[in-house]
This record gives structure tokens, C-alpha cells and sequence, in this order.
């Protein structure tokens, strides 16, 4: 087997209550590599997204599946979810809400087992690279934002990657998460993925291609839940200009 293939996707169609929402997908994402899946609304990208961490039968009822998705050769159904979702991380917009409903040491106490205010050297130089360091600097600031509703939206997706990272997963998934970003955040963020690329694969759901195209190598335009082209950045903006 190519070590380098990390996903590999092959014949996936999704049907839910007999629609076919995502049609015969053929794709492979390898280490090194970022991926960006693109295409407008109701394109297909979470229903793809959320098939490689085998998540969509879990949402809905009625859902269908046929073809495969395999993980390093392994079909991601016979997978132990928990292995898979912290090997492959998965994150959407939804979490930036539900991280409200707890407060920032009942979050660390459940994915890391420590208090905020004990973390290690290397974790506070993670925080720094992802711009919400000074959330961490000191006890009264800590107090400050114990309380998610006090954070911005950006400082929680960068919080919501620091808390991915921690698990050491080999890709990341961003379905339209990212999007959410401002433009300062932006800059900083693409370059800490950019860093963070190295041994892993990361993939990238967005309906603005722009934001993301200086950093990804390849990608996949989905539309209707079909794939309408599959490539490299330069040859898709040769076909279908902005
Ligand atoms: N639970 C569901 N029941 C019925 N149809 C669904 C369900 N989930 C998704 N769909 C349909 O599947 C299609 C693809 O949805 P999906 O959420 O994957 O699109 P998307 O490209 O991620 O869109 P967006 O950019 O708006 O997030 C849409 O037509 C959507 O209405």
C-alpha cells in the first residue's frame, strides 16, 4: 500500500430517505497535504466531510451509504469511533456554539485532565502561535474568560484547534469552520496550518475559495453532490475562472 495515501474514498454514494445526495466520489488525500473541498451551499462538502469519520449514519435517519471509505487500507466503519475521531478531527461551526454550554476548566478537565492554569511550557507556545495566549497569562484573565460567552469567535476556533492538536490526530478536518475567521485571524491561522501540515493532512471545507487557495495543493469542486472537477488549484482556476 502507498504509505503516503491517507484516505482514500471509493465509490461513495450517500442516499437519504432514497435521495442520492452524494454521487459515486472517487478521492484520495494523502500525508502533506492540504485538501480543499469547495462548492456552494447544499454542494455536498459536510456529507463528505462527515463520511470520513463515518458520522452521518450517527446524525440522520434514513441514511444510505454504498462504496467505501478507508483509512490507512481500513474501511472507516470497522474502525473504533473514539480511535477515529481523535486520529481524524473533526470539527464544524456547531461546536463554536456548543462550547458555550461549558465553562473553560470543565472543557480542559474533559480533553485534557488538567486545570487552565496548568498547562505545560510547549501548550502555552501552541496558544501563543494560535493568538489567544493571553487568555492563559495570568489567574485574573483565566477568571475573565472561565465563560466561553466572553470569547470571540475566533479566539474559540483557534481554542477549538489547540484542543484537536492536543490528541496528536493524523488529519484535520475543517468543514466550513474556518470560514468564520476574520481576516487578521486568517493570516495567522493559515500559517499555523501551514506549519502544522508536516506528517499530516488537512482538509478544508469552504464556499470562499479564495480565502484558502494560496495554501492548498489540491481540490475538489462539488456540486449537487457530485464532483465537478478534481486537481490542482492552478488547473481549476484555469477552468472555472472566479
Ligand atoms: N439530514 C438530511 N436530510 C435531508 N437532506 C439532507 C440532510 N442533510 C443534508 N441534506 C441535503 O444534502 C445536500 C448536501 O448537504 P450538505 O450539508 O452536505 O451541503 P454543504 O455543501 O455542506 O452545504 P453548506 O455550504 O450550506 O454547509 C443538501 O441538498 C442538503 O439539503
Amino acid at each position: 500500500m502507498d504509505k503516503n495515501k491517507i484516505i482514500e474514498i471509493k465509490d461513495l454514494s450517500v442516499y437519504i430517505n432514497n435521495l442520492k445526495l452524494l454521487k459515486n466520489i472517487n478521492l484520495e488525500i494523502s500525508k502533506n497535504e492540504i485538501l480543499l473541498i469547495y462548492g456552494p451551499r447544499n454542494a455536498g462538502k459536510s456529507l463528505l466531510a462527515r463520511s470520513m469519520v463515518a458520522l452521518n449514519e450517527e446524525l440522520f435517519k434514513g441514511i444510505q451509504t454504498t462504496g467505501q471509505v478507508l483509512f490507512l487500507g481500513e474501511d472507516v466503519n470497522s474502525i473504533e469511533k473514539r480511535y477515529l475521531r481523535s486520529t481524524i478531527a473533526y470539527s464544524e461551526p456547531t461546536f463554536v456554539d456548543n462550547i458555550n454550554f461549558l465553562t473553560l476548566s470543565e472543557v480542559f478537565n474533559l480533553a485534557l485532565r488538567i486545570k487552565p492554569s496548568d498547562i505545560s511550557q510547549e501548550q502555552y507556545m501552541l496558544l501563543e502561535k494560535l493568538n489567544i495566549a493571553h487568555i492563559f497569562s495570568n489567574h485574573s484573565s483565566l477568571k475573565s474568560y472561565e465563560n466561553f460567552e466572553n470569547w470571540t469567535i475566533g479566539d474559540k476556533i483557534s481554542f477549538i484547534i489547540f484542543l484537536s492538536l492536543a490528541r496528536n490526530p493524523q488529519v484535520f478536518i475543517f468543514d466550513s469552520i474556518l470560514d468564520h475567521l476574520d481576516d487578521f485571524m486568517h493570516k495567522d491561522i493559515k500559517d499555523f496550518l501551514f506549519d502544522i501540515k508536516e506528517d499530516r493532512s488537512l482538509i478544508i471545507s469552504t464556499r470562499n475559495l479564495s480565502l484558502f487557495s494560496d495554501i492548498a495543493e489540491k481540490i475538489v469542486f462539488l456540486d449537487k453532490g457530485e464532483i465537478i472537477y478534481k486537481g490542482s488549484i492552478e488547473g481549476f482556476l484555469l477552468n472555472f475562472p472566479l
